[in-house]
């Protein structure tokens, strides 16, 4: 696991995104994110699970400079000792995205040419980020190997490969500028299960190679494979964070109960109802109105501010067992 005292990479704090709808927000503001917080280090994979509309995607976009126009960020990021928040657009498009940050997208093949092979594409990546290689080509095999391809895929036209190798060439893509981190946003949407298992396996390889991966899925069954860390997010909000083990071992959040509970190994229940309008999210625990153990217990405080208690996290429900309650002031991930 994690060295203590390595510094993260990634560091977000009291991130919130809001999203105002016709002028000044006069028809409605969404709350898209919501002081969220976590750090990432050096070999961990934070895999960020939670329903379609959670908040996932936006949150990502929202760290790289992506937002939509009529997006307004609060709270803080930092990569390394760079602000991403206060960084220029100039800044994030020349160091951040595709450099420090390599993006591994959802539905790779749609974001290759297909008129080029995924050979020559990634060369292209290599020459314009690592301009300083005497051998991109090299280079590029290099990185198709460490993203699982045999040479023989790069010459290949995107529409010859199968979605499982279509992904291992946008990781290949990703890892072109010598990122520090890895932001993957659904790699795995599609895919039947071994390739999930392939792609995943190849970012937790990537992981204990010194990188930090922060995978975002719906497949918490990915997610239990790879992940050293876990961040649970329902609208909005995350809800529960901490090692991928304790967090799928135990949850503490009835929501993440929930969501193993619609695994085939938790019996294929589906959470009834929906999760409430992020233009009108209700005070406290938004989860109380489809929660199964409401009102149960552990009881639910109604607060929806991440708590910490040793190396975990969970807004609203405090273990049973709760040694100490105290508001998370930040959200160390050891
Ligand atoms: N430009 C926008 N204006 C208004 N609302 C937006 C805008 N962009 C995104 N949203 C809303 O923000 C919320 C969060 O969306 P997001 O794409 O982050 O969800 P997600 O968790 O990634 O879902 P999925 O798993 O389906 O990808 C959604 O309700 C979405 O409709
Ligand atoms: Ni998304």
């Amino acid at each position: 696991m994690t060295e203590l005292g390595t510094s993260p990479l990634l560091a977000v704090d009291q991130l919130s995104v809001r999203f105002l709808l016709g002028p000044g927000g006069r028809r409605g503001i969404v709350h898209a994110v919501s002081e969220v917080g976590f750090e990432l280090r050096p070999g961990q994979v934070l895999a960020l699970v939670g329903e379609s509309g959670c908040g996932k995607s936006v949150l990502a976009a929202s760290l790289l400079g992506l937002l939509p126009a009529n997006g307004q960020l609060r709270g803080a990021a930092r990569l390394g000792e760079l602000d991403l928040l206060r960084a220029t657009e100039r800044t994030l498009a020349a160091e951040v995205r595709g450099r420090d940050v390599g993006l591994v997208p959802q539905s790779a093949a749609s974001h290759l040419t297909p008129v080029r092979t995924v050979g020559a594409q990634l060369v292209e990546a290599v020459r314009t980020l690592r301009p300083e290689l005497d051998d991109p080509e090299a280079h590029a095999v290099e990185l198709a190997a460490r993203a699982g391809l045999a040479p023989d895929a790069l010459r290949h036209y995107p529409h010859e490969l199968s979605g499982g190798l279509a992904q291992r060439v946008a990781v290949a893509i990703a890892l072109a500028g010598e990122p520090r981190v890895l932001l993957a946003d659904e790699p795995t949407v599609g895919l039947d299960r071994p390739l999930v298992h392939r792609v995943v396996d190849t970012l937790a390889e990537l992981a204990a190679e010194g990188k930090a991966v922060l995978l975002i899925t719906h497949d918490l069954a990915a997610a239990r494979r790879v992940a050293t860390h876990i961040a649970v997010m329902y609208a909005s909000r995350i809800v529960e964070l901490g090692p991928a083990a304790e967090v799928l071992g135990e949850p503490w959040h009835p929501y993440t109960g929930a969501l193993l509970g619609a695994l085939p190994g938790g019996g294929f229940r589906p959470i009834p109802g929906n999760p409430p309008e992020l233009t009108a999210l209700p005070e406290g625990c938004a989860f109380c109105a489809r929660c199964p153990e409401a009102p149960g217990y552990p009881p639910c405080t109604g607060d929806p501010r991440l708590h910490r208690y040793g190396e975990r996290y969970v807004a609203a429900h405090p273990p049973i067992e709760a040694p100490r309650t105290e508001v998370a002031a930040s959200y160390a991930v050891r």
